[in-house]
């Protein structure tokens, strides 16, 4: 089967420090990847070099086999590869129905142009409520955008991606911010999204319990470079990972390992 992305020796360097070293991944269409390893590994570096926010020093980035390396973020966005904080206009003074609405008619507006004196926005806001509704936050669509909590907006930004239609959602860490009570709440979200079974997700997390749950492959980073790549059982089972990360040990042991 053909990866929907893939990455061949991707490099970056800032100044003398390569953030990113030789990474080669490659991920199926429909399947769950996440991204772990220490701070300062590099999971951000990465997902800026997939989502085209950086050009790599070295190395290639492809989606369905048509490398993209150099394409800018919004070109990526049409093409397939849609990233949370991308879609970050969220307008705060715009409800949250015409927020998703908004990205709807982003993603359908070419298409429906053509049949515009047919086409009412009621039909862009009947998706957008579908989307809503699996986000969680149909009971919210009237409030605006400033006024949810930090939990919601999260909700709104996923569901705005999930609008735009991309075929790659890339999340970084989703969870980031929310209270203890927020968390299950986006785990619901995001293990709908996986069941529909027509995402391709890459998910940035530190909260180990939720990868684990989640994840078809875990990818570990560890000082730029790709330390392991393989299912939660063989991650949890690999020594190396072990002594570099999940045993908590300091990196010299770990690059002696
Ligand atoms: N624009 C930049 N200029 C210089 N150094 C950078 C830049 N971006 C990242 N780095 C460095 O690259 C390394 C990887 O950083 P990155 O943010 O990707 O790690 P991370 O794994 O996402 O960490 P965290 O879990 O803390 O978010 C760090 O040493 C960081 O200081």
């Amino acid at each position: 089967m053909t990866a929907i992305l893939e990455t061949k020796d991707l490099s970056i360097t800032f100044g003398g420090h390569t953030a990113v070293d030789s990474v080669s991944i490659s991920v199926p269409p429909n399947h769950f990847k996440s991204i772990i390893g220490p701070n300062g590994a590099g999971k951000t570096t990465f997902f800026n070099l997939l989502s085209g926010q950086l050009i790599p020093t070295e190395g290639q980035v492809f989606f369905k086999g048509n490398e993209i390396t150099r394409l800018s973020p919004t070109k990526r966005t049409r093409a397939g590869i849609g990233r949370s904080f991308q879609i970050t206009n969220v307008f705060p003074n715009l409800t949250v129905m015409e927020n998703v609405r908004l990205a709807v008619q982003s993603h359908e507006g070419v298409r429906y142009q053509m049949l515009k004196h047919f086409r009412s926005y009621n039909q862009f806001e009947k998706q957008a409520e579908e989307w809503l509704k699996l986000v969680l936050l149909d009971d919210r669509k009237d409030a605006l955008a400033r006024n949810l909590a930090h939990g919601e907006k999260r909700k709104l930004e996923i569901a705005m991606l999930l609008a735009l239609n991309t075929e790659v959602l890339l999340l970084d860490e989703p969870t980031a911010g929310m209270s203890l009570e927020e968390v299950p709440a986006i785990l619901d979200v995001i293990r709908k999204i996986k069941q529909r079974g027509d995402r391709t997700i890459v998910l940035i997390e530190h909260k180990m319990d939720m990868i684990m749950d989640l994840s078809d492959t875990i990818m570990v980073l560890f000082n730029g470079a790709l330390l392991a790549d393989g299912t939660p059982e063989e991650i949890m089972k690999n020594e190396t990972v072990q002594s570099a990360y999940l045993g908590g040990l300091h990196s010299e042991h770990a690059a002696k390992a």
